[in-house]
């Protein structure tokens, strides 16, 4: 996969979109503002129009306990997972498999009054990186899904519009070992999820709407998510 058409994109959105998700958010620049908490969940969206159209980046910074990043992008990945977290999507379909740790999926979303149906084209890519601030710790594990095309599937043929998005999801575990150097148990580890999205939401919908969509589906997405990963993992042994 490595000589595929997409491998250079894919390398260098990884790398910017990373970067992207290991910046703080005291970092990001201004006009950053906190709009969903929950727990240890922080929501956070800056509001930028293009043509017209809002288009707010969004960061949260979320931690779970008993959990890994390899098992949190293992379940974000998975196409077989995707339907029993994913509460917005109507339809979902594996256009390439380009590598086991590389999809092209083709998505259509459930219509949100009054915009129109939305569908996105994007490829998926999994991947672990070096844990580069602890050489002894896990390693992080991202999922960075991009917009693309497919010739096949051009933009608004049908009846949906075809949002642009890019994704990035960056896991981070942590393992606090037992004292009495007891075998590791769910119980002593936990995942610093970073999840960074933009979302050009193609043709024109109320800045007003979006923002409404955005704020109500955003924190019910990754709580929702982050609660199918542990309900999944929760009897099964540690995926490092
Ligand atoms: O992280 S992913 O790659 C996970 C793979 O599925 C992702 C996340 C979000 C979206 C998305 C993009 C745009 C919209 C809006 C824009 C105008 C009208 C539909 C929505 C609407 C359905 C709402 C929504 C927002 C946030 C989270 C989930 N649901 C969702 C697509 C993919």
């Amino acid at each position: 996969a490595c000589q595929h058409r997409l491998w250079s994109e894919i390398e260098s959105v990884v790398k910017q979109q990373v970067a992207w998700a290991r910046t703080g958010i005291g970092e990001c620049g201004v006009g950053w503002q906190l709009f969903a908490e929950d727990g240890e969940m922080r929501m956070y969206r800056r509001e930028e129009e293009v043509d017209g159209m809002a288009v707010d980046p969004l960061k949260a910074v979320h931690t779970v306990p008993g959990i890994t990043g390899h098992e949190v992008c293992h379940y974000f990945f998975g196409p077989q997972y995707r339907y029993d977290w994913e509460t917005t999507l109507e339809q979902m379909t594996v256009l390439e498999t380009i590598s086991e740790d590389t999809l092209v999926f083709l998505q259509t979303h459930k219509r949100i009054w009054p915009a129109s149906q939305r569908d996105v084209l994007f490829w998926s890519h999994m991947r672990k990186l070096p844990n580069e601030s602890d050489r002894d710790g896990p390693d992080l594990w991202t999922v960075v899904n991009n917009s693309t095309h497919h010739p096949d599937y051009p933009p608004n043929v049908g009846k949906c519009v075809r949002i642009y998005l890019k994704v990035c999801l960056l896991c981070q575990t942590r393992v606090d070992p037992p004292k009495d150097g007891a075998p590791l148990t769910r119980d002593n580890i936990s995942c610093k999820i970073t999840y960074c999205s933009v979302v050009n939401p193609g043709g024109w919908a109320p800045a007003s709407v979006l923002r409404a969509v955005y704020k109500r589906e955003y924190p019910k997405f990754l709580k929702r998510f982050t609660a199918y990963v542990v309900n999944q993992t929760k009897n099964k042994p540690i995926m490092f």
